[in-house]
């Protein structure tokens, strides 16, 4: 059966578990380690799809529970896909509710069927159990789409964990089966385990048995403190086949992507450069700026003199800020328009510094002009 989703592993770090490779999907050729920006609800917050072309975007994401609950799936069906409806002609990936029932959802009820929940948007009562999540993604049309899984809260006691990554396995056999479209999106299982190392493995090894396109590590980036999710990930990454991308989801910023990368992950997503841009703080080279700052006033110089945006190589910080300070849209524009470029340029680099053989020289060498402190 044709594979909607091939993975080629191009090169491997020496002196880490970095890895340089290739995505193939039915939209666009993804190089990776890749970031791909979130678009939870048919758009990457204040972005235009020529804006996310021009600065290098090939895939983004959007969300199942959003995008059933509003404009609902059938719409979006009948205006050709996520595709269409946006008029993105790079890759998407669907994630598949589960998490977003339970980090936005309320009167949530969980079974080994699948999960009831009353919508945040108007109280009205839903249902999502891995078929019926299975026909909304295949009616959204993402090239990558995620099993319905169980995200358990962090923390979670060892019984709780074990009992949700059971059925969580369970789903993604029920998933795997109900799949309508497998020769256009690949369907790619989620690791759970919570902080259990041996069920990390166990839940790795039940979902290899089920041979899918590519692995995600879930339960992460949860409120874990970053050691415990960094120690996890390197656990767990080995477990997974070599050949097959591993995707981080919901991580991270510019330090998590090195992290991650450092331990075996090809794919990452985060709100983290949409978010902040949207209160004005910016992503730089050397760290977090703050552009409401008075400090920013007067200052006539780029948002990063190292950055080659075009919001970089077109306006300064004394005018993004006077936006951001008088609530003028075009201020989070630009910010989102920067931050974004930020993340996919870091990822560039990084893929750069894996092919010359110098990833950990050029982790060390970001990390120090970063700094980590707010500016
Ligand atoms: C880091 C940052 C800025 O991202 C924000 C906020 C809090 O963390 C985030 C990101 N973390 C995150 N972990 C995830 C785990 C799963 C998972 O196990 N299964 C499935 N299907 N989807 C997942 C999506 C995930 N997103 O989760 C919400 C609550 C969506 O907001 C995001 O802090």
């Amino acid at each position: 059966m044709a594979q909607p989703i091939r993975f080629e592993l191009l090169r491997r770090d020496g002196h880490s578990q970095a890895r340089r490779g290739r995505l193939t999907t039915p939209h666009g050729v993804i190089e990776t380690p890749v970031f791909m920006p979130v678009g939870t609800q048919a758009t990457v917050k204040t972005m235009a799809p020529w804006e996310l072309k021009e600065i290098g975007a090939g895939i983004i994401l959007s969300n199942t529970y959003h995008l059933h609950l509003r404009p609902g799936e059938q719409l979006i069906d009948r205006a050709g896909g996520l595709h269409g409806f946006m008029n993105w002609d790079g890759a998407v990936l669907t994630d598949s509710g589960g998490f977003q029932v339970f980090s936005l959802a309320d009167l949530r009820k969980i079974t080994d069927d699948g999960v009831s929940f009353r919508s945040h948007l108007d109280g009205s009562s839903h249902s999502f159990t891995p078929e019926s999540v299975m026909a909304i993604e295949n009616a959204l049309g993402a090239d990558i789409i995620m099993a319905f899984d169980e995200c358990p809260p962090y923390p979670a006691t060892r019984a709780y964990v074990e009992t949700s990554l059971r059925r969580t396995v369970d789903w993604a056999q029920r998933c795997k089966a109900s799949h309508q479209r497998p020769e256009e999106q690949g369907l790619f299982g989620i690791v759970q385990g919570g902080e259990f190392l041996d069920l990390r493995k166990e839940a790795a090894l039940r979902l290899i048995d089920l041979d899918f396109p590519g692995y995600a590590i879930g339960g992460l980036s949860v409120g874990e403190p970053k050691p415990l999710m960094y120690d996890i990930l390197a656990y767990t990454t080995p477990w997974l086949p070599v050949d097959k991308p591993r995707y981080l989801m919901g991580v991270g910023s510019p330090d998590d992507l090195f992290e991650g990368v450092e331990r075996g992950v090809d794919m990452f997503d985060c709100v983290l450069p949409t978010r902040i841009a949207r209160n004005g703080t910016v992503l730089t080279s050397e760290g977090k700026r703050v552009m409401k700052n008075a400090r920013y006033s007067d200052d006539f110089l780029p948002l990063d003199p190292d950055c080659d945006c075009r919001v970089c190589k077109t306006f300064s910080r004394a005018y993004i800020r006077h936006l951001i300070k008088a609530d003028e849209v075009l201020g989070i524009r630009l910010t989102s328009y920067h931050n974004v470029y930020f993340m996919l340029d870091l990822m560039k680099r990084i893929r750069q510094s894996i092919e010359a053989d110098r990833f950990l020289g050029y982790k060390q060498e970001f990390y120090e002009r970063y700094g980590y402190n707010e500016k």
